[in-house]
């Protein structure tokens, strides 16, 4: 893989400069995706946080659902944080009737897991290679149960907030809003490998 890959920020909805300029500071060319012709000229997506029925409503209007979909399943690197690890997992417990995710990732995700007890909050997390990395939760959702390939990459408390299988990267929380890039980093350092 190249050394300055091309990342796209899937640009249906949420934080898409923040994740941009996170993903320059670690070194990737950073684009913004809402159309196929746009997704076909990335080696790697950035989903963000927002909502994940939006989300893939918009993704389905926009024409993006399969050709994601096919990406991921060829193997194309993807990072989902948020509302973009409901898009990654495989099943979801708290969706809305008939909601559909790309899946990839072999987790079940609970959707507002933690929005229930608590609307936002921050916490201080160790991730490989991350130590210090202040998280910033809203209406997250955390990981109820992993298979086999999935490596869990950080708890809060004893919840699993971030996991990677192969290319595939996701995070409850919101990397892109503390202007630390380190979690970019180690997405574009994926990339890199890959
Ligand atoms: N900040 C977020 O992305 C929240 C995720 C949102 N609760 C969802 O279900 O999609």
């Amino acid at each position: 893989m190249v050394s300055t890959p091309t990342i796209g920020v899937l640009a249906l909805q949420g934080d898409v400069r923040e994740h941009a300029r996170s993903l320059v500071e670690s070194g990737a060319v950073a684009v913004a995706v809402r159309r196929p012709e746009e997704l076909d000229q990335v080696d790697a997506l950035v989903i963000p946080g927002g909502e994940s029925t939006t989300m893939w409503k918009l993704a389905v209007a926009f024409e993006m659902f399969d050709p994601i979909q096919q990406r991921v399943k060829a193997g194309m690197p993807a990072y989902g944080s948020c509302a973009g690890m409901i898009m990654l997992a495989d099943r979801i417990e708290g969706g809305i009737e008939g909601q559909q995710t790309l899946g990839g990732l072999d987790m079940v995700v609970r959707r507002n897991a933690f929005g229930r007890q608590v609307d936002s909050f921050e916490y201080d997390l160790d991730l490989p290679g991350i130590q210090g990395f202040r998280a910033i939760f809203i209406r997250a959702p955390w990981v109820e149960s992993v298979g086999n390939d999935v490596e869990v990459l950080a708890r809060a408390g004893d919840r699993i907030v971030a996991v990677r299988q192969g290319p595939l990267l996701a995070t409850s929380f919101h990397p892109e809003l503390t202007g630390d890039a380190r979690v970019h980093s180690y997405f574009v350092e994926m990339v890199r490998e890959l």
